[in-house]
């Protein structure tokens, strides 16, 4: 066991992604919340931490749940737990260890609605999602993707010590992309979740009608990522022209991915997600620093 199995079961791509929607939620949050505080780069680098860690240890609880479907899916079967790298007791104590952390860490670091938000991205993650939905259900990601919101309304609470129609509309955002992100994966490694008997929407319903949700989802984000813009005191014109270009952009390859439900076209479909998501964050933040609003 060292540092890259360490690294590896903290899944560090994801942990990058939900740092970057808490940290912009925050910065947003502090400059659009009428009496917000401007915040110490402190703020900043304890929601980093926190975020991280919590994102890190309820990643390696996933590891140690799913240590008997792991082996089974090509994609997996190489992590630290199939691989005999690290003992499953190991992942267990870690992940309980700095989930435990992430969650004190934020309630004395930041305050205690951040780190309520924190604790429910931990538990919605490896109870809703892993434990008692990804085998069963497939909604699954659909509920579970409530983990994915939580970081961004940690990230709000931070700044502002509560929640607001704002903050909870941001972090929603990430609810509403979940569905498009992870079937696109789904699709692509179907038969891995089929060997698996992992119910994903693929292998209940097949590639065609799948494509079709995923266009449908993407047709519900994109408005949905306007709404922002059309509230009071909502996302001004630099969120919104970002998230026209960006989401018509990923709406693109949503649409030909009906026309072309493959495998191949697939990992083309959900390798735009992840930017996608990036970039409406960083848009969320460039508005709350350039406000200029839209009505
Ligand atoms: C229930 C919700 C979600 C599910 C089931 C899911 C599933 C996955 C899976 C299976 C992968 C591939 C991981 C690998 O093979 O290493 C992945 C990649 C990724 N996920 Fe998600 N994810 C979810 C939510 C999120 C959230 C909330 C974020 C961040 C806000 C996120 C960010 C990423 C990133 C950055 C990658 C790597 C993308 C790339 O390589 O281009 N995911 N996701
Ligand atoms: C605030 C806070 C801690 C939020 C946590 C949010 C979080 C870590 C969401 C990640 C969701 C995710 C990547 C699920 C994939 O699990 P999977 O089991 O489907 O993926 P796998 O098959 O690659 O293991």
């Amino acid at each position: 066991m060292g540092f890259n199995e360490i690294l590896e079961i903290s899944k560090p791509r994801i942990v990058v992604l939900l740092v970057i929607t808490a940290v912009t939620s925050m910065y947003a949050a502090s400059k659009l919340v009428p009496g917000a505080p401007d915040l110490s780069y402190w703020s900043y680098l304890h929601i980093i931490i926190a975020g991280a860690l919590a994102s890190a240890g309820s990643s390696a609880l996933n590891h140690y749940y799913d240590k008997d479907i792991d082996p089974k899916m090509t994609r997996t079967s190489t992590r630290p737990i199939p691989s005999g790298r690290m003992a499953a007791s190991s992942v267990l104590i870690y992940g309980v260890v700095v989930s435990c952390i992430s969650v004190i860490y934020g309630y004395f670091a930041l305050n205690a609605v951040s780190a309520f938000f924190i604790a429910v991205g931990i538990f919605s993650y490896v109870i809703i999602y892993t434990v008692w939905l990804k085998r069963r259900n497939t909604s699954n990601i659909v509920i579970g993707g409530i983990a994915g919101s939580a970081a961004a309304w940690a990230g709000w609470a931070a700044a502002t010590g509560s929640m607001d129609l704002l903050g909870f509309l941001v972090g929603f955002l990430v609810f509403v992309w979940t569905p498009s992100h992870f079937w696109c994966l789904a699709m692509k490694i179907k038969d891995e979740y089929e060997q698996a008997q992992v119910p994903m929407l693929p292998v209940v319903i097949g590639m065609q009608k799948t494509s079709k949700f995923i266009l449908g989802n993407t047709l519900i984000l994109i408005p949905y990522s306007l709404i922002l813009s059309i509230i009071p005191d909502g996302m001004g014109i630099v969120y919104t022209i970002i998230a026209i270009a960006s989401g018509g952009l990923m709406l693109v390859y949503h649409y030909k991915l009906t026309k072309n439900p493959t495998s191949d076209f697939a990992w083309k479909a959900y390798k735009v997600t992840a930017p996608y998501l990036t970039i409406i964050f960083v848009a969320v933040a460039l508005d709350a620093a350039f406000h200029i609003p839209l009505f």
